[in-house]
């Protein structure tokens, strides 16, 4: 590689990131992000272990067959065998890449019980064997950070000259630190002869929350390959964020003047896709993708990104191909923000108004975690009812449920007036929707159901949100109860009733800008 100031990006959320326990992703799933990551303008991507089962070796094939400027890079143990069968997976891609690895240091040296000089020779003879089939190979020292330096320097030097075009170095473990991470490069760099006809790679994970720090190390020192997922997706407590690393050289060029290929605007979606399809929810305040990396709540934080957005952001959300709004309501802002947030809903308030509505507002955050837009609208309304959205309130269930079939009975208050329905369905949560339906016709879809458990056990809070749709106007709608049928009921309710809220006020005779309100 010529361009020294350019740093690949291998992705290894299809192969590393889905051995994180439980985040298993289907064939469709997986050739979905392939080609999502292909056109983010990743380097290369880690399909696979084809030799793990048939699902991984046909899941890495038919990725090969579909790329279009990646490499597709398949991962194999140091077995003849294995390095058959990802070649076999790689072959029909039109830039293939066979990854071998084996653990060298002490620990995992013990395990088949190599002596040092039986390991160097499976490595001579493995990536050989790699070399003969495919031009392209990477070689990792799995516990490379915790393998004694003579004998990393050794075997790198036997993997270079057995053709090796990438040498990885794993912190495996997460035990590395930055400076650590940067001297162990440029140690590598210095002492084995034929490291600059290769290039280094490094491959950290975030047992100690230092994987970004320590891959940025290991850039400035010299690697020119990053091994990353997306959201941090990976064994453990995660691999490298690509995310992170990527925006931490694109924002400090300054003081990282490296390049990447990546398409930065497509992050959020990938980020979004990935977290659906691996179950793995994305933290909030997880950075650059999490929920509240762009939002503020803050009153003296809201006028300030008002003012100058870059008093309190050093990034563009639209870099991230993020496109939504940046400021979140709730008990900490201030009147600068609700006005702000007021008028791009189309209301335009004198500052008499604005006081009066800033006291309602204050009141419902207390009692509300957080204000949504319709909650706003209800707030500007005059009707008791809107201003808590409580138009359609559970108030009783019971659902039986059982190898006979499921049936529910409910009762809803409806304008304050008790209803109640009895219907059965496919499943129990479909029985409860039923009964809705039958108390409350309604023409909504819904497009998203999803349950998020928010601790562990089984009396875990359960978390439902919902998606509806109704006339083009979509809603979400969430509610959490140790009870997931329950939970389910009151975020699909108020859905609902954010929906006529919603219909009320775009309805073409509802004017916005002249809604009265009570004071
Ligand atoms: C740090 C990492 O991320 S490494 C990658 C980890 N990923 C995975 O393991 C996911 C996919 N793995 C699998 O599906 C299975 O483990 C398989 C198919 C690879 C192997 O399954 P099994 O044959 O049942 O072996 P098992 O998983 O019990 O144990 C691993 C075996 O591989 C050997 N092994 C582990 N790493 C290597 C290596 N790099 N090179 C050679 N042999 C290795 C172990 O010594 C052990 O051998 P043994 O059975 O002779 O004692
Ligand atoms: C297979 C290797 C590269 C790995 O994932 C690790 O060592 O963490
Ligand atoms: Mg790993």
């Amino acid at each position: 590689m010529t361009d020294k100031s350019k740093v690949l990006i291998f992705d290894t959320t299809l192969r590393d990131g889905e051995q994180s326990p439980g985040a298993t992703m289907t064939h469709d799933e997986k050739l979905e992000i392939a080609e999502l990551l292909d056109e983010m303008g990743v380097d290369i991507i880690e399909a696979g272990f084809p030799i793990a089962s048939i699902g991984d070796f046909e899941a890495v094939s038919e990725i090969a067959k579909r790329s279009k400027n990646a490499v597709i890079c398949g991962l194999a143990r140091a077995k003849m065998p294995d390095i058959d069968r990802a070649w076999e997976a790689v072959q029909h891609a039109a830039k293939p890449r066979i990854h071998t690895f084996i653990g060298t240091s002490p620990l995992h040296r013990a395990i088949p019980n190599l002596s040092m000089d039986e390991m160097a020779q499976v490595i001579h003879d493995t990536v050989t064997h790699a070399r003969n089939l495919c031009d392209n190979v990477q070689w990792s020292p799995m516990d490379a950070t915790r393998t004694e330096h003579d004998y990393l320097c050794r075997v790198i030097e036997i993997a270079i000259k057995a053709g090796a075009t990438t040498i990885n170095i794993p912190d495996t473990v997460g035990y590395t630190a930055p400076r650590e991470s940067a001297d162990l490069i440029k140690m590598l760099i210095e002492r084995v002869p034929g490291a600059d006809e290769i290039v280094f790679a490094t491959h950290c994970h975030n047992d100690l929350g230092m994987a970004t720090a320590n891959s940025l190390a290991a850039v400035e020192a010299g690697a020119r390959q990053i091994e990353c997922t997306i959201n941090g997706l990976g064994e453990r407590a995660g691999n490298t964020a690509l995310e992170e690393v990527v925006m931490a050289m694109k924002v400090r060029h300054d003081i990282m003047p490296y390049d990447t290929g990546i398409d930065t605007t497509k992050i959020m979606n990938l980020s979004r896709r990935v977290a659906q399809v691996s179950g793995f929810a994305v933290q909030f305040n997880k950075a650059i993708v999490g929920k509240n990396a762009f939002l503020h709540e803050s009153g003296i934080h809201q006028d300030g990104v008002l003012k100058n957005v870059e008093t309190f952001e050093i990034m563009k959300p639209a870099d991230i191909g993020l496109n939504e709004a940046n400021i979140a309501m709730g008990k900490h802002s201030g009147r600068a923000a609700l006005r702000a947030k007021l008028n791009d809903l189309g209301y335009e308030l004198g500052d008499n108004q604005l006081k009066d509505v800033f006291v309602r507002f204050k009141a419902l955050a207390d009692r509300k975690k957080e204000i949504y837009d319709d909650d706003l609208i209800a707030l500007m309304s005059d009707s008791a009812a809107n201003t808590d959205s409580d138009y359609l309130q559970v108030k009783w269930l019971r659902v039986i449920c059982g190898s006979d079939g499921q049936e529910a009975e409910l009762k809803m208050l409806v304008n304050g007036e008790e209803k109640s329905s009895t219907c059965g369905g496919d499943g129990p949560v479909d029985a409860v929707f039923n009964c809705v339906k039958a108390i409350y016709p309604t023409q909504a879809k819904l497009k998203l159901y999803q349950v998020h458990a928010v601790t562990e056990g089984t009396d875990a809070q359960a978390t439902v949100s919902v998606r509806m749709e109704e006339d083009g106007r979509i809603v979400t709608g969430s509610a959490s109860d140790t009870d997931t049928i329950l939970a389910s009921v009151k975020a699909y309710v108020g859905a609902l009733n954010r929906l006529r809220v919603r219909s009320q006020k775009t309805a073409p005779d509802a004017d916005m800008k002249s809604v009265s309100f009570k004071l």
